[in-house]
C-alpha cells in the first residue's frame, strides 16, 4: 500500500543522496552482485509470430516449458506504438514532481491502487524496491478512466488506450497459441482465465547511488495469466533459469512474453511462470512497461483436467484468483513462494 511517508525514489535520486537509505538495502543473499551479463551462456528464446505454422506453436510450447519467458517479433503491434508508449512514460517521469503528485496513488484504495506510486506491498518491514511506477487500470473498459492518467503529456491518454487495445489482442492470440501447443482447444486458456483484467504499469528505475546493494524490483513471478513487457535500451531485467540470473537484453521492436502463476496452475506445471527481477545501475535511469493480463478476482482457477494423468498428477490446488492476489500483496513475492503454497501433497 502506498503510504504518505514513502518518498518517491526519483526524489531521493534527484537530491543526489550519496548512500542508499537503509530501507532499500537488500540482505546479502538477495543482492544482484556483479553483473554476469557478458558471460551469461544463455538468452531467452525468440519466436517470430508472422508465421501461423505448427513450427511456431512448437517453438512457443518449448519456450513456455523451458523458460516461461520469450521474445516475440512480428507480433502485430505497430513499432511506432511501442515507441510512443515508452516516450509517454518517460515524459511523465521527467515532468516536475508537483505535476506527477497530482496523479499519486490513493493510499485509501489499498494495494495496487491506480496512479503514481513507489511501494508495492502492504507490510512496512519489507525492503523497498528502487523503483517508482505509474499503474493504469485499462480493462475491462468499465475500469478504464483516462481522467485518472496524466493530462500534462500531450497524447498520453490516447497512447495508453491504443496500447491497451493492442496488447489485449496480442495476449489473446498468445493464449490461443499456448493452448494449442498443449493440444487444448484454442480458446481453452482464455476461457479458464475469464474476462480480461488488464493493468499497464510503467516502471521507472532512477540511477542508484549503490546499485550492488539494491534491487529495482525484487525477485518475483507475476501473479496473473500472462505479462507483455517492453523496455528501453538500458537493460536490467533478469530471468532466473537453471540456478542463474540471465539478463534479458533490450530488443527495440520485440515484446517479452512472461508466463504468470495462473497459467502455471492451469497447465499443471507443464508451463512455468518465470521468476524475474530488475537490477539497477548508477548512471542511467531505466524505463519498462508491463501489461498484465489477469483473471477477474472472482474467477476460480483450476488445473486443466486434460493435463492431469497418472504420470502428471495434479500439482496445485484450485484457487479463487482474488484470494491469491490478497495473499501475494500481504506476504510479498519472494520468488515463487505464493504458488508453492498451493502445491498438493504428491
Ligand atoms: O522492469 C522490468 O523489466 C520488470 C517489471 C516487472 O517485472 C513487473 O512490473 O512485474
Ligand atoms: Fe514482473
Amino acid at each position: 500500500m502506498e503510504t504518505a511517508a514513502a518518498p518517491r525514489v526519483q526524489a531521493l535520486a534527484d537530491a543526489g543522496v550519496p548512500h542508499l537509505p537503509a530501507q532499500y538495502i537488500q540482505p546479502p543473499d538477495l543482492r544482484a552482485g556483479p553483473s554476469p551479463s557478458l558471460a551469461a551462456p544463455l538468452s531467452v528464446p525468440v519466436v517470430d509470430l508472422s508465421d501461423a505454422a505448427a513450427a511456431t506453436t512448437d517453438a512457443v510450447g518449448r519456450a513456455c516449458a523451458e523458460w516461461g519467458a520469450f521474445h516475440v517479433f512480428n507480433h502485430g503491434a505497430p513499432p511506432g506504438l511501442l515507441d510512443a508508449m515508452r516516450a509517454a512514460g518517460l515524459a511523465f517521469f521527467r515532468a516536475p514532481m508537483a505535476e506527477k503528485l497530482r496523479f499519486g496513488c490513493d493510499p485509501a484504495r489499498g494495494a495496487a491502487a491506480e496512479g503514481y506510486g513507489s511501494r508495492m506491498l502492504a507490510n512496512d518491514d519489507s525492503v523497498l524496491d528502487w523503483r517508482d511506477y505509474f499503474d493504469h487500470h485499462t480493462l475491462p473498459e468499465s475500469r478504464r478512466d483516462p481522467a485518472r492518467w496524466p493530462d500534462f503529456v500531450p497524447g498520453y491518454r490516447d497512447t495508453v488506450v491504443k496500447y491497451s487495445d493492442s496488447m489485449k489482442v496480442l495476449a489473446q492470440r498468445l493464449l490461443c497459441i499456448i493452448s494449442e501447443s498443449l493440444k487444448l482447444p484454442p480458446s481453452y486458456l482464455q476461457e479458464a482465465v475469464g474476462e480480461a483484467y488488464q493493468n499497464i504499469t510503467v516502471s521507472y528505475y532512477s540511477p542508484c547511488p549503490q546499485p550492488d546493494l539494491a534491487l529495482g524490483l525484487q525477485s518475483h513471478s507475476d501473479f496473473g495469466a500472462i505479462t507483455l513487457l517492453i523496455q528501453d535500451d538500458v537493460g536490467g531485467l533478469e530471468v532466473f533459469k537453471d540456478g542463474m540470473w540471465i539478463p534479458v537484453h533490450p530488443v527495440p521492436d520485440a515484446i517479452l512474453v512472461i508466463l504468470s502463476d495462473q497459467t502455471e496452475i492451469i497447465t499443471n506445471g507443464r508451463y512455468k511462470s518465470a521468476v524475474h527481477r530488475a537490477v539497477v545501475n548508477a548512471d542511467r535511469a531505466r524505463l519498462s512497461v508491463a501489461t498484465f493480463y489477469d483473471p477477474p478476482k472472482s474467477q476460480k482457477i483450476c488445473t486443466a483436467p486434460q493435463l492431469v494423468s497418472k504420470d502428471h498428477p495434479q500439482k496445485y490446488r484450485d484457487v479463487v484468483y482474488g484470494d491469491y492476489v490478497s495473499s501475494w500483496y500481504s506476504k510479498g513475492p519472494e520468488g515463487k513462494r505464493n504458488i508453492d503454497a498451493l502445491l498438493m501433497e504428491q
